[in-house]
């Protein structure tokens, strides 16, 4: 067990300070692309500045013939690309490395810290089982960034998806302040826990409840009734915000891989947002829109919330007390509840021009 006190000295002579707090950078599509295809790379350059997050995809999805290419075509355009990656750019650039025991990831890292660290702002590690994945990650994180003499340390994300991963999930959040945050793992997830659905993320028919018949006759059981689908990943969703609010970092969906379901993919994403997490996957360049969407809250919500902390400002600003607004109680909770939309929202225009116009057009109407 490392002592407290160690927990944010650098894990390599060298190597930057440990981040104490994660930024809360706009994150609400990080889009994968497979950087050893030609066609997807050369989009690249043109959805800087409208996509939060680039995501160069190394692992899954990627032919074993191409992890050389991919790997090296990221390191082409995380040294070319202008406006993407580093602390201060609108696109953050992260990449998902190859699993750790994979005969890829050390390649994986050893190649792209020194080549583009600079630029790099989360490294994306799969199938993490526990705590012992993210030390190894973090000390060899140390090593290169020493190595390559970063002065701002590289970021860690993993993804959710085995079993074990989510029994020791609190572990894993808490395992390096460098985490960033978790992505569920839904395809790899399923097949880990042995789930009987075939889909990538999102929910499925059978998953159900029934209304009641009208009375135990055959005639009434064997009636149409309504049915009402439930929420295949509500529990891992809702463990994974849990233990990211615990430590601070942020929590994400992960792919939806019906590409051409765009209306329940916006109905999967919103589950997510609502539950509390701060952005998903794109896999296609027409999840981002759908994502952008559901990720930044509703002008109505930010026109509400507003109203609230007008309201009780009006009271005396120190959250003490409560006010009626449109027939509904509003106190200190709600006014709590009210002022995550609004900075959200605050800090979503900021980099946002769009919605900053359409926010500022709703506090003026
Ligand atoms: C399941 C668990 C996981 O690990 S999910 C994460 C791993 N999977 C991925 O990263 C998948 C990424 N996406 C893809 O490979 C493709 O989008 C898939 C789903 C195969 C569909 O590709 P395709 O059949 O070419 O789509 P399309 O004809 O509609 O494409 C239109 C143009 O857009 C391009 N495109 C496609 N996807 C991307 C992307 N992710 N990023 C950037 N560009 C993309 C296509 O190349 C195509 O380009 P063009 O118009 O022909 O020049
Ligand atoms: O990597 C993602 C998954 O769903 O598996
Ligand atoms: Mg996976």
């Amino acid at each position: 067990m490392r002592s407290a006190k160690d927990f944010f000295r650098p894990l390599a002579v060298g190597a930057p300070t440990p981040p104490t707090e994660i930024p809360a950078r706009p994150s609400r599509a990080i889009h994968f692309f497979d950087p050893s295809n030609p066609k997807m790379a050369a989009k690249v350059p043109d959805m800087v500045g409208s996509v939060d997050v680039l995501l160069g995809n190394l692992e899954d999805a990627v032919k074993a013939d191409n992890k050389v290419a991919a790997r090296e075509g990221l390191v082409e355009i995380g040294q070319n690309t202008e406006g993407l990656g580093g602390p201060e750019a609108q696109t953050q650039l992260w990449t998902r490395i190859n699993a750790l025991d994979s005969p890829w990831a050390l390649d994986d890292l050893t190649t792209l810290i020194p080549a583009i660290g600079h630029t790099l702002d989360v490294v994306m590690v799969p199938k993490v089982q526990g705590a012992e994945d993210i030390h190894y990650v973090d000390r060899l994180l140390a090593q290169l960034e020493a190595k390559a003499g970063l002065d701002r340390p590289i970021l860690v994300h993993a993804i959710l998806e085995t079993a074990r991963g989510v029994a020791n999930i609190e572990e894993i959040c808490g395992a390096s302040p460098r985490m960033q945050g978790l992505s569920l793992g839904p395809a790899d997830l399923a097949a880990d826990r042995r789930m009987k659905t075939t889909r990538v993320g999102g929910g499925h028919p059978g998953y159900l409840v029934r209304q009641d018949p009208a009375s135990s006759s055959e005639a009434d059981i064997n009636a149409s009734r309504s049915v009402f689908q439930q929420d295949l990943w509500h529990y891992t969703i809702a463990r994974m915000v849990d233990a990211c609010a615990m430590h601070g970092i942020y929590p994400y969906y992960g792919p939806f891989g019906d590409i051409a379901d765009v209306v329940a993919c916006e109905d999967q994403f919103r589950n997510a947002f609502l539950l509390g997490c701060v952005g998903t996957w794109s896999l296609h360049p027409k999840q981002i829109a759908i994502a952008k969407k559901v990720f930044s809250p509703s002008v109505e919500d930010v026109a509400h919330a507003r109203r609230v902390v007008a309201a009780m400002s009006a009271l005396g600003g120190d959250g003490t007390g409560a006010v009626m607004l449109d027939g509904k109680m509003e106190d200190d909770a709600s006014l709590k509840q009210c002022l995550v939309m609004v900075e959200l929202a605050e800090r979503l225009a900021a980099t946002d021009p769009e919605l900053a116009e359409l926010y500022a057009a709703a506090e003026e109407g």
